[in-house]
């Protein structure tokens, strides 16, 4: 990879991925993603659903319908900020990020600035993921605020490897391939999947967490009962 100097010119416009579960997507996804698109100058995020998540519990919804969600969501969205990537989902194999990442950058090239969008949980979370500090080698972290998960990494080892990584200035994100780490102020909404499961299976509404399709779509297809 090229260690391009700060005052090069971009190799290219940031390509940002939000990958996910998605069961369902919601508003804790789609708010601190637009936020954060106008924070870093991003012209488009692509939304990735995975297919096998190896490290959780097998979504209720299907593939099949947690694509539908996502389609549906976007459509519900002004503009064209979002687009979908659905490469994991025609892989019957687990869905390791790194490897994603990997593929994407033989296509994109050595130079192509490539950043991958996760919650604040899921960067706790990073070290466990198959190969997950390699993940680096292949991207930008661009993380998005979630409460309740501002802390530090497990280990001193690990979030002095995390502070040697992170960058305030955006413009680098821009101008490097890959490598570093950017806390976005994002809002904050104490909104997940989970807790939209629970409140369906308990006969409950979630009206303001959830695009207008989704939640009719959900209603249709009998999901989280
Ligand atoms: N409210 C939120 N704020 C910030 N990031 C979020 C929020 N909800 C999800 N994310 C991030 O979006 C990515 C995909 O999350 P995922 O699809 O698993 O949703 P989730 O709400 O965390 O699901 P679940 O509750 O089922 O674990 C993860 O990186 C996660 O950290
Ligand atoms: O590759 C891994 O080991 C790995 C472990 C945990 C999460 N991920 C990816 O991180 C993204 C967010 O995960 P989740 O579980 O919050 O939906 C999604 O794209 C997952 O496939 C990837």
């Amino acid at each position: 990879m090229s260690d391009t100097v700060d005052t090069a010119a971009p190799a290219g416009p940031l390509a940002a991925i939000f990958g996910g579960t998605f069961d369902p997507i919601h508003y804790g996804h789609i708010k601190p993603a637009v936020a954060l698109a106008r924070l870093v100058g991003l012209e488009r995020i692509t939304l990735l659903p995975n297919n096998v998540p190896p490290h959780r519990p097998q979504p209720e919804a299907s593939a099949q319908q947690r694509l539908t969600m996502v389609q549906l969501a976007i459509a519900d969205m002004a503009g064209n900020l979002f687009d979908i990537d659905d490469r994991e989902l025609r892989r019957d194999n687990p869905s390791w990020t790194v490897e994603t990442f990997e593929t994407l950058r033989r296509e994109r090239g050595v130079d192509a600035p490539l950043g991958f969008i996760i919650g604040q949980d899921s960067l706790l979370t990073l070290p466990q993921w198959h190969r997950g500090l390699e993940l680096l080698d292949t991207c930008h972290l661009l993380v998005c605020a979630r409460p309740g998960y501002g802390g530090k990494m497990a280990t001193p080892a690990l979030q002095a490897w995390l502070e040697s990584r992170l960058t305030q200035d955006v413009r680098q994100l821009h101008r490097r391939p890959a490598g570093l780490i950017y806390l976005a102020p994002t809002p904050e909404l104490s909104i997940s999947a989970s807790l939209i499961r629970e409140r369906r299976h308990a006969g409950l509404r979630c009206n303001d967490m959830l695009s207008p399709s989704v939640q009719r779509y959900i209603d249709e297809q009998g999901l989280y009962r």
